[in-house]
């Protein structure tokens, strides 16, 4: 057992929060005492571009790399990430050896108490081409308009008029202490992932893995799993907009998905059950969506 756990994690307050979450647990389940985990906050690529739309300048790895060669260097033993900036494929040298429960996974609206309720050519301040794209097939007089920063920040433009109204995820606003911000979206699926939190190691590192994994929580792992699955089958990291959401059933994992084109026009949608630990239903579905768009919602995937 180390005697300190160093858990590297981006700056910004809301990955502070869930590496604190982390540390929780680890401190609750593996019962060590406050001087074993230490916090220590690595700035990434992602979190120093603030001016251009993310899409632009290059793939998830933004939120990782850095992270990745502390893990590697050995200068942290695991990695806080949302789940949902992690790239689809990793590097074989880390492993995610758990996940903590996961959050609401739904969108909320701030600015407007319903989708409808906005006025006709609202500005909505989103860089998310799902979120983009979700909106515009709902509502497609509404004027997207990109904006970036962390949480605080966006509410902030937001309040400064730079947009009418903003899409964030319910999961963020709770672990930043703000869950009565905005209404949750029912009717939209959200982003793969959102709302999990997942903690990485050096893939060899067997003896911090066993004891990482005492805090998976199973049902999230195996839906997040199904989700990040369904995201190989549709090309891996592109950045069409998809929408996902595995739920564990009884015996099965139901997965729902969607594909659309970035104007919301042309719509994909699909779903399907399987045993938990099927790797092939979510393929197959992705091949489904794929096989059932149009040629132009299909190129969006060909990369
Ligand atoms: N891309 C930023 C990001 N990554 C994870 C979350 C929220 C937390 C989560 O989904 O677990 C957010 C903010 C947002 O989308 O509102």
């Amino acid at each position: 057992m180390p005697r300190l756990f160093r858990i590297g994690t981006r700056g910004s307050p809301l990955a502070l929060a869930q590496a604190r979450l982390v540390a929780d647990a680890l401190r609750d389940t593996l019962d060590l005492g406050p001087e074993q985990i230490e916090i220590v906050p690595i700035t990434t690529t992602g979190d120093m571009i603030q001016d251009r739309p993310l899409a632009e300048v290059g793939g998830k790895a933004l939120w990782t790399k850095e992270l990745d060669r502390s893990l590697a260097e050995g200068r942290t033993d695991l990695s806080v990430h949302s789940m949902k900036d992690v790239e689809t494929f990793r590097p074989d040298a880390f492993r995610i050896a758990a996940m903590l429960p996961r959050a609401d996974v739904r969108d909320r609206l701030i600015g407007a108490p319903s989708l409808e309720a906005l006025p006709k050519g609202a500005r909505v301040g989103t860089s998310s081409p799902r979120r983009a794209a979700q909106l515009l097939s709902r509502r497609p007089d509404l004027n997207i308009v990109p904006i970036r920063g962390n949480v605080a920040t966006r509410l902030r433009k937001l309040e400064l008029g730079e947009a009418d109204a903003t899409l964030l995820a319910s999961a963020g606003l709770e672990r930043l202490g703000h869950p009565e911000i905005g209404v949750v979206l029912d009717g939209m699926l959200a982003a793969p992932s959102q709302g999990a939190i997942g903690i990485e190691v050096l893939a060899d590192n067997n003896a911090v893995a066993g004891l990482v994994a005492a805090i998976g929580h199973r049902p999230t792992e195996v839906c997040v799993a199904a989700e990040r699955r369904l995201l190989e089958g549709l090309g891996g990291d592109c950045h069409a907009p998809v929408a996902a959401l595995a739920e564990c059933e009884d015996e099965a994992v139901r997965l729902r998905a969607e594909i659309l084109t970035g104007d919301g026009t042309e719509v994909s949608r699909g779903e399907v059950r399987f045993a938990p630990g099927d790797r092939e239903a979510p393929l197959a579905l992705a091949r489904r969506l794929l096989d059932e768009s149009s040629p132009k919602l299909r190129a969006h995937f060909s990369g």
